[in-house]
């Protein structure tokens, strides 16, 4: 049964201006249909670093979800969000059209999976497009394109890293960024958030920026790291276009003052800015102690109006090069971003890096969610007065990703005015 949309609420206030604000309410993805997709044939390309057992990966993410509840913090499902949304035959249709856009499909194909998805149910939908589905489960549309795939090619690839609701969006303020993900196995994620916010009773009005036609912006990169500031990481995933495009547009909307550019390697550890830093009170960052003294950023600010047509008019100044940290100070206008050391060798802070020990999710300032595996940064992160909601991760935490990446905020308790 679908259940039916509450209606559009005007006085329900959704949005975000730090990281640290007490949490509302979130987005979370439970692992589904899609995981099971993974083999050791495709898990790279999909961007696991192995096969999880997806029972217990559910059972860890159900933990998660009850961890904030008791909390007080209203968990949306992404699945529920979208299947909600498909009451309305318009946004079913725009689903469907731009899932069978993919040239590998061929019309005879196209035609027939059309038919599917339209006679489909919404779940029966939201599972297709989140599940995606394989050659060997089609019973027609057969002809050329068909017979010459591979059983187990997808015609509609599942999309396993949805569980990482953090990157398709962000919230900043009032307004929604849907996001523009780089990596190919990633991108339709997308198309399903801007699908939710446009067109869900829920968000409809919402103003957004960005979008998934712009430059490359994953939301791991993005940090608020105080109201106005905003860090974003530059690396494997967002580019120096997509961080130029993010402040074009936030400052175009006047969401924010200075969003500072922080070079992040482009490597697989380090794919997003929070998987070496996240922020456990309103001046405390957890970092990863490997790279925390030499990262830089580039703080952008505007030169005079924002009151221009289009954020394509915009003047940027862009300042020299500082120490992260300090550059983020100053931007905040605080003494100290502290950094909270956690003191480990070299190879412990490693080992707890790549299982996402700095990627924490606040609940509220110095209330933190964090694996329990990484023993030894959250004794630290202990020691030094933060209250850390363990959460196990075997399963989860195959697809690199920790408690931050698994949640898109979509209200916090406001820091600022
Ligand atoms: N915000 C994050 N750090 N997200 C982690 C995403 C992990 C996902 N498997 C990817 O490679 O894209």
């Amino acid at each position: 049964m679908v259940s039916t949309p509450a209606p559009a609420d005007p006085a329900r206030l959704h949005g975000a201006d730090s990281e640290v604000g007490r949490l509302q309410t979130v987005m979370l993805h439970r692992p589904g249909l899609e995981l099971k997709r993974l083999t050791p044939r495709n898990n790279d390309r999909l961007l696991f670093d192995g096969v999880p057992w997806v029972s217990r990966a559910q059972d860890e993410h159900d933990a998660f979800a009850a961890a904030l509840r008791e909390r007080d913090v209203e968990v949306l499902y992404l699945t529920e969000l979208l299947t909600e949304t498909f009451a309305e035959a318009e946004a079913r249709h725009e689903a469907i059209t731009k899932a069978l856009e993919s040239l590998h499909l061929g019309d005879t194909l196209r035609g027939y999976l059309t038919g599917l998805l339209h006679d489909a149910s919404p779940e029966e939908l939201t599972t297709y497009l989140t599940a995606g589905i394989r050659n060997d489960e089609v019973g027609g549309g057969f002809g050329l394109v068909t017979s010459l795939l591979d059983s187990h090619d997808f015609l509609i690839d599942p999309l396993p890293n949805l569980l990482f609701t953090r990157d398709s969006s962000v919230w900043v303020r009032d307004h929604v960024a849907v996001t523009s993900l780089a990596m190919p196995a990633r991108s339709r994620e997308t198309h399903l958030t801007e699908l939710i916010y446009t067109r869900h009773p829920r968000f409809v009005g919402t103003p957004q920026i960005h979008g998934w036609h712009h430059e490359h912006v994953e939301g791991g990169d993005v940090l608020l790291l105080a109201p106005g500031v905003i860090a974003v990481g530059v690396g494997e995933r967002t580019t120096p276009a997509g961080a130029e495009r993010l402040a074009r547009q936030v400052f175009h909307a006047g969401l924010a003052h200075t969003v500072l550019a922080v070079p992040i390697a482009q490597e697989r550890a380090t794919m997003h800015l929070d998987t070496v830093c996240t922020m456990v009170d309103v001046d405390k960052v957890v970092m990863y102690p490997n790279v925390a003294h030499q990262l830089q950023a580039w703080a952008v600010t505007l030169v005079g109006s924002a009151d221009t047509n289009d954020d394509t008019d915009l003047e940027l100044h862009v300042a020299d090069a500082e120490p992260f940290l300090v550059a983020a100070a100053k931007a905040m206008q605080i003494d100290t971003l502290h950094q909270i050391d956690t003191g480990l060798d070299p190879v412990t802070a490693e080992r707890e890096q790549w299982d996402d020990g700095n990627n924490t999710l606040a609940l509220a300032p110095r209330v933190a969610v964090a694996y329990e595996r990484n023993d030894e940064t959250n004794d630290r992160l202990e020691e030094s007065g933060i209250e850390v909601v363990k959460i196990a991760g075997s399963e989860l935490g195959s697809g690199r990703g920790g408690p931050r990446c698994m949640s898109c905020p979509i209200s916090r308790a406001p820091l600022g005015s």
